[in-house]
């Protein structure tokens, strides 16, 4: 089994760490019932998850209807005020993420959070699951200029951490992949997420089943 050396794990946080879906798909439909639309399913909404809140918001409404008859950006301000209120309602951690990132703690790893979600609705997530101080740098979509697929927001946020070594990242979808890949990063992803293609075909360094297998993947640099 090869392993993966690391001073600096940059985690992904919807679809990685955090079953977020349920949260997700509910202020989807607040939006889209807001607009007199019918709703969409948690299993749709499990795919359109990765890309940041005007994605999802697009996706919605692309399945809902035609024209343009509305924007993602209008609809914006009603889907992060909904969300911003129940974005822990139904979110749960993935098994075994807690153990695994106190496990790196303890060994002296360095981690980092790397969504595309806005900051602003993030750090409150983590703080309701217990994981706020796990992690020496968060940053989300809002955080640069730039986000997943751009590799910068990988190495942005790896620069804002303690320390110089080398970096992993850890995704479950397209944007986490190739922007690992454009770092010049490894890149795991798990099997578990909300890809719109089976993770394998991204071809990312090392795909897992469980959050467990980072503990002997991921050797502390
Ligand atoms: O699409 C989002 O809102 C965020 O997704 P991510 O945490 O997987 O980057
Ligand atoms: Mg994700």
């Amino acid at each position: 089994m090869s392993l993966f050396p690391a001073q600096k794990i940059v985690f992904d946080l919807d679809g990685t760490l955090i079953d977020s879906a349920p949260d997700l798909h509910a202020a989807t439909n607040h939006v889209l019932e807001h607009i007199g639309r019918k709703t969409v399913t948690l299993d749709q909404v499990r795919h359109m998850v990765g890309y940041g809140a005007l994605t999802l918001i697009k996706l919605g409404l692309e399945a809902t209807g035609d024209g343009d008859e509305y924007t993602p950006e209008e609809l914006r301000p009603v889907f992060l005020d909904y969300y911003g209120k129940n974005s822990t309602a139904h979110t749960r951690l993935f098994d075994g993420a807690l153990d695994m990132l106190q496990h790196f703690r303890a060994a002296g790893v360095d981690l980092a959070i790397c969504t595309n979600k806005p900051f602003l609705l993030t750090e409150p997530i983590l703080a309701n699951l217990g994981l706020r101080d796990l992690f020496s740098a968060v940053s989300g979509g809002d955080s640069f200029d730039f986000k997943k697929p751009d590799p910068r927001h990988i190495l942005e946020t790896a620069s804002q951490m303690p320390g110089e070594g080398p970096i992993v990242m850890v995704g479950d979808s397209r944007p986490d992949i190739e922007a690992a890949r454009a770092a010049g990063v490894p890149a795991i992803a798990v099997s578990f997420g909300y890809s719109q293609t089976p993770v394998h075909e991204l071809a990312p360094d090392r795909v897992i089943d469980s959050l467990a297998e980072l503990k002997t993947l991921i050797t502390p640099a």
